[in-house]
């Protein structure tokens, strides 16, 4: 029988040799990283990789070597890029990611828009972050706060980001990519659902649930044990205003116990969600590229070649800048079918070298990537 311990010896010699060999190959790729300083030719150069890893392929003595071969070859250029992109950014090249950092957010006689009309959770949000001082006014959609934002006609949009019943609210996600607003905060906000409706209604009564499509979901089960159906409104405040105009008792709405009192309702059932837990990630938006002092989040999107893989790869660069991920989420890409964008949060700063060197990773690698924020 073979002796374990002679093996593993003959192991750890070649192990060691693999190390010499690696650390022989990265310092070429110092040079390489070098050359591409004082071209600007980009890091990445995939037709080159291909091409190597066909070579390699091809001196492997079998079917097995020859895959495992390609995937060793994968992670050691990956080494080599990420090496090079380190070194890129120590010379300052790529490493302008252009936030301005700020001690504190401008508060003092801001305008803040928010979407929905009075009693909507929103201005509760909006108002309970920026107090006394500011200037409030509404919109009806997400878009409108956004472009009122990006045209200065308002300083910060008060948005929601995600609910912990109903999960994230996907518009907003989606207009974070399509305007070049940015996330400056966020902030959680515990939501506590009514059903209200107008006087003479009752349990019994009602016929048909109104409310936002999140405010539905996250009280879905009460909904269904009486069997209502459920009726989509832009707003859960505009739910309530629509209940009391219409004065009908087949028809209830969900939204928070100020809407009801706001729009003259009685509240027929009180923390109705089924969550007791049920909390809102509220998120600032501004137009001005700032950050906090503090701030320690970074929400990136981008999209990826649809190849095995690719998502892999993009995320290696967190990886490998020991950055801690704290979401992922991802967005179907418009006009392109079973493609998907994604956004990544992690903890950070921008003007941090491991995150510096993180983006450049991704930013070059992956397609489209856009910095939502540092918050
Ligand atoms: O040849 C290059 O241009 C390199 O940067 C070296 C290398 C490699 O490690 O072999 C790394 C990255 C490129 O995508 C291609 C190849």
């Amino acid at each position: 029988m073979l002796d374990l311990k002679e093996t593993r010896g003959e192991i750890d010699r070649v192990d060691k040799q693999i190390i010499e060999l690696f650390e022989e190959r990265m310092e070429l790729c110092k040079e390489v990283a070098e050359y591409k300083l004082y071209t600007g030719k980009p890091v990445l150069d995939r037709k080159r990789e291909l091409e190597k890893i066909a070579v390699l392929k091809s001196m492997a003595s079998d079917e097995f070597y020859a895959h495992s071969i390609e995937e060793l070859f994968e992670q050691i250029m990956s080494m080599s890029r990420k090496l090079q992109y380190k070194l890129l950014t120590e010379e300052g090249i790529n490493n302008d990611i252009g936030f301005d950092i700020i001690s504190k957010l401008p508060m003092e006689n801001v305008k803040v828009v928010y979407q929905g009309i009075d009693g909507a959770y929103s201005q509760q949000a909006a108002m309970s972050y920026f107090g006394d001082n500011a200037t409030y006014h509404n919109v009806l959609t997400f878009k409108q706060a956004m472009k009122e934002v990006r045209d200065g006609v308002a300083d910060y949009a008060v948005l929601p980001f995600e609910n912990s019943t109903a999960g994230i609210v996907t518009d907003v996600y989606d207009l974070l990519v399509e305007f070049e607003n940015y996330i400056v905060d966020s902030f959680d906000v515990k939501i506590s659902h009514c059903l209200s409706a107008v006087k003479g209604t009752t349990l019994e009564t009602i016929k048909e649930v109104y409310s936002h499509p999140q405010a539905l979901m996250q009280s879905s089960k009460f909904i269904d044990e009486y069997g209502w159906n459920k009726v989509n409104c832009a707003n859960t405040a505009i739910a309530a205003q629509i209940i009391s105009q219409e004065k009908d008792n087949t028809r209830a709405c969900i939204a928070s116990k100020n809407a009801a009192k706001l729009y003259g309702l009685e509240v027929l059932a009180e923390d109705v969600n089924q969550s007791s837990i049920n909390t809102t990630k509220f998120i600032i938006v501004s137009r001005r590229k700032i950050a906090r002092r503090e701030a320690n989040n970074i929400c990136i999107s981008f999209e990826m070649p649809h190849e095995s893989g690719s998502l892999y790869t993009m995320l290696s660069h967190i990886i490998y800048n020991d950055l801690n991920m704290t979401r992922i989420e991802s967005r179907p890409v418009p006009g392109k079918k079973w493609e998907y964008r994604f956004y990544v949060e992690f903890e950070g700063k921008s003007d941090q070298p491991g995150v510096v060197n993180a983006l450049s990773g991704i930013n070059a690698e992956a397609l489209n990537m856009q910095i939502l924020g540092n918050y």
